[in-house]
C-alpha cells in the first residue's frame, strides 16, 4: 500500500523548501501527499520578505477536516510560526493519535529570517517536542532549544544530542550541515540508547535551500516503508545527499538554490 504522508508546514513559492519540497519529496519517494498549511511565507532563494500566520482556528479546521476523511501513515511538521499553532497541531497529534510523528523544529531560515516566534521556541520544546517520534533539529536549533552555545565538534553534538533527548522524543537525529570538513555527519540517538553517526560525503554546491525540509519529509514517507527509523534516516540522508549533488542542474533564483529531486526513472 503506498503510505499517505501529512505534511505540516508553512510555503515557499520558490518551490525550494517548506511545503512545496515536502511535496516533492513524498511523491519521489513512493509516497501520497497531503498538507496543512501553517503559515503564507513571501520568500525565494535570497530570503524571506514577508510571512502572513494562517490563523490558528484555520490551522485546526484544516487538520479537522483532513483527518476526520484521511488515514495518514506518517506526519512532517515543519514551520509552526506561533505558540497558538503549535498548540492546535500538539492537540491534533493527540486526538487523531497521529501516527510516525517527525518534528523539523524550525526557526530560522538558511536567509537568518525567523520562521518561528522567539517567544515560541518555548512552547516547541515544552508542548510538541515530548509528542515527536523523531526530531530533526540543525545545529542552531539545537542550541536555541537546550539555551546554550552551538555545537562545534562531534562530541559536543553527541552531548547536545542526549540532551535534546531529555526533553522528552523518542529519536533525535543532531545534523551537522552546519560544520564545515570534507563530511557532513549527523547524530541519531533513540531513547533505547541507540547511537549512530550517519556520514556523507560533503557536496561542494551552494544550492543548500531546503536540505532540512527534504531530509525530514524523506524520513517520514520512508518510514512506514522501513523495518526500523534507523534505516528509514539512512536512506532518507542518501535520497538527499543525491539531490544535493545533482542541485547545479538547477538554475533557479539568485539566491541559495534548491537541490533536485532526482527522478531515476526520468533519468534527469
Ligand atoms: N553540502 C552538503 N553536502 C552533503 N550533505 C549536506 C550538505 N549540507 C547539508 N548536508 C546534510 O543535509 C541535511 C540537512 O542539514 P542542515 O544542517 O543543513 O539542515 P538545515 O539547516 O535544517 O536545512 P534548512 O536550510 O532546510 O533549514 C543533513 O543531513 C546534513 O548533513
Ligand atoms: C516554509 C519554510 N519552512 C522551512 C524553511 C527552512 O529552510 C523555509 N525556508 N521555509
Amino acid at each position: 500500500m503506498i503510505p499517505t504522508i501529512l505534511s505540516i508546514a508553512g510555503t515557499d513559492p520558490s518551490g525550494g523548501a517548506g511545503i512545496q519540497a515536502d511535496l516533492k519529496a513524498f511523491s519521489a519517494l513512493g509516497g501520497y501527499g497531503t498538507t496543512v498549511i501553517t503559515a503564507l511565507v513571501a520568500q525565494t532563494t535570497t530570503g524571506v520578505s514577508e510571512v502572513h500566520d494562517v490563523p490558528p482556528e484555520f490551522v485546526r479546521s484544516q487538520l479537522d477536516t483532513l483527518l476526520t476523511d484521511v488515514r495518514v501513515d506518517a506526519v512532517k511538521i515543519g514551520m509552526l510560526s506561533s505558540t497558538e499553532i503549535i498548540e492546535v497541531v500538539a492537540a491534533a497529534i493527540d486526538t487523531y493519535r497521529l501516527p510516525n510523528v517527525v518534528v523539523d523544529p524550525v526557526m530560522v531560515a538558511k536567509s537568518g529570517d525567523r520562521l518561528l516566534a522567539a517567544d515560541a521556541v518555548e512552547a516547541l520544546r515544552t508542548v510538541l517536542l515530548p509528542r515527536a517520534d523523531l526530531i530533526t533539529p540543525n545545529l542552531p536549533e539545537a542550541a536555541d532549544l537546550l539555551g546554550e552555545e552551538e555545537a562545534t565538534d562531534l562530541d559536543r553534538m553527541r552531548d547536545q544530542a542526549e540532551r535534546l533527548l531529555a526533553l522528552g522524543p523518542r529519536r533525535v537525529l543532531l545534523k551537522g550541515g552546519h560544520l564545515s570538513g570534507p563530511t557532513s555527519t549527523d547524530l541519531l540517538l533513540s531513547a533505547d540508547g541507540d547511537v549512530e553517526t550517519l556520514t556523507a560525503d560533503r557536496v561542494n554546491t551552494t544550492n543548500t535551500h531546503g536540505t532540512g525540509c527534504t531530509l525530514s519529509s524523506a524520513i517520514a514517507t520512508l518510514r512506514p516503508q522501513r523495518p526500523t527509523w534507523s534505516q528509514a534516516v539512512r536512506d532518507a540522508k542518501d535520497y538527499l545527499t543525491e539531490a544535493l549533488r545533482h542541485a547545479d542542474k538547477l538554475d533557479i533564483g539568485k539566491g541559495k538554490g534548491p537541490v533536485h529531486h532526482f527522478h531515476a526513472w526520468w533519468g534527469n
